[in-house]
């Protein structure tokens, strides 16, 4: 059978089932893709309905406030004429997609359903030509918890974050990047090119010369130094940025992480950078190192809300009783790792979240209950951070010493 539909709207579609499957399963969008693009076979089509899904996340409370203004009798949050018209007004409001591409592409899907109301509220909203704040709005939960942890101004610096993806930050495995590509340096061995560049096209990403990985990312390695040939665990590992920085400093690296499909990216990317490392998969709640190691560094597994850029999907599926059970594992990890340690040696705990709960309070329970380790160093990084190039990753990252 031939499709009547105009051709660009499986992707459409599967940009709407991407949206279901954030707001109403609470799935990430990344790893919702494959189901929600079951039927569409081109990469180009399954890019584009993700970009649209994510831009509709970044852009959602507003979105919802010109939906709300245009329509008569609020709909409710799950309606399927809601989830179509988001995907339909983002479109033009937000990627410069012409609207009638827009609608007739996302008409389909409301066939034998709310059809006119979707077509109606569209072209209201483009006759009245609305369009979208500069800076989008934080959705009002999210907007309260960082508000009362870290107060009015990192709001308004993450509200900015999130008006566009991030630019592309590369680490090198050898001091100073190459000279081809021309760049801003944020700290020895970073780059950051503009956003959209195309990493496998860059010379000397076929040759390994550097991997991507956000400046914030980049921040807990550096607090191990030099390895000088030093054994160091990297628990938590894949898909490895941490691993390779290890690996290039010298360390002598056994990396574990629990999921294989992540530790086959990072054995890849180890591959094509040419750095070593033990790789291990394991549940690091049950598993146990043969002998004491120099160093530890565990990136642990957190809400991610500091990586709200990349991830919008965060700011609506995070919820406060999935922080505190996550907070209560990087406890638990970070407790059962310390005694994994030779006295004199390094233990970094480090998560990409934006929730005090999963970064300061975790550390200082642990220092609080093992007298027999130091902490010598912590760091916040909060919206806000390099924000005049192009901003950061939010992340914690600490550094104990056993004593
Ligand atoms: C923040 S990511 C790690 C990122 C990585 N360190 C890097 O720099 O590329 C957290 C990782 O924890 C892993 N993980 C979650 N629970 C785990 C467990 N119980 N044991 C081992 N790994 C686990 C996940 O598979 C995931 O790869």
């Amino acid at each position: 059978m031939i499709s009547a539909d105009p051709p660009g709207t499986p992707a459409r579609r599967a940009a709407v089932r991407l949206l279901d499957a954030v707001l109403r399963r609470g799935l990430p969008l990344e790893s919702a893709l494959d189901s929600a693009a079951r039927d569409v076979a081109r990469p180009e089509d399954r890019a584009l309905a993700y970009a649209i899904a994510a831009e509709a996340l970044r852009r959602l409370p507003d979105l919802d406030a010109l939906i709300d203004r245009a329509t008569k009798q609020r709909l409710a949050e799950d309606a399927k004429a809601r989830f179509a018209l988001r995907i339909a007004l983002v479109q033009p409001l937000a990627l410069g997609t012409p609207p009638h591409a827009a609608i007739s592409t996302v008409l389909p899907l409301v066939d034998g359903g709310p059809r006119r109301l979707v077509h109606g509220v569209f072209g209201a909203a483009m006759r009245a030509g609305w369009t979208l704040p500069e800076v989008p709005t934080l959705p009002a939960d999210v907007a309260c918890r960082w508000r009362a942890a870290w107060g009015e101004d990192v709001v308004a610096a993450a509200a900015r974050l999130i008006a566009s993806p991030p630019p592309l930050d590369l680490s090198f495995a050898l001091p100073g990047p190459p000279p081809a590509l021309d760049g801003i340096s944020l700290a020895p061995g970073h780059l950051r090119l503009p956003r959209g560049t195309n990493v496998t096209s860059l010379p000397g990403f076929a040759e390994g010369r550097f991997w991507v990985q956000d400046i914030s990312a980049s921040r807990p390695a550096r607090l191990l130094g030099e390895g000088h040939g030093r054994i160091v665990l990297d628990l938590c590992a894949a898909p490895g940025g941490k691993t390779m920085q290890l690996a290039a400093a010298g360390w002598r690296v056994t990396a574990v992480d629990s999921s294989e499909s992540r530790l086959a990216r990072l054995a890849d990317n180890l591959g094509r950078t040419g750095l070593a490392a033990e790789i291990i998969t394991a549940d690091v709640m049950r598993w146990t190192p043969p002998a004491p190691v120099d160093a530890i560094l565990l990136d642990a597994p957190c809400s991610a809300t500091g990586i709200f850029r990349r991830h919008p999907d965060v700011l609506h599926r995070v919820r406060p009783r999935a922080i505190a059970a996550l907070a209560q594992t990087q406890g638990a990890m970070l407790a059962r790792a310390a005694d994994w340690l030779k006295p004199g040696g390094a233990l970094v705990y480090s998560v990409c979240s934006l929730e005090p709960e999963e970064g300061e309070a975790v550390a200082s329970a642990f220092a609080a209950s093992r007298p027999d380790f130091t902490l010598e160093e912590s760091e916040r990084i909060l919206p806000g951070a390099h924000e005049e190039a192009g901003g950061a990753d939010a992340f914690y990252l600490a550094r104990f010493r056993r004593n």
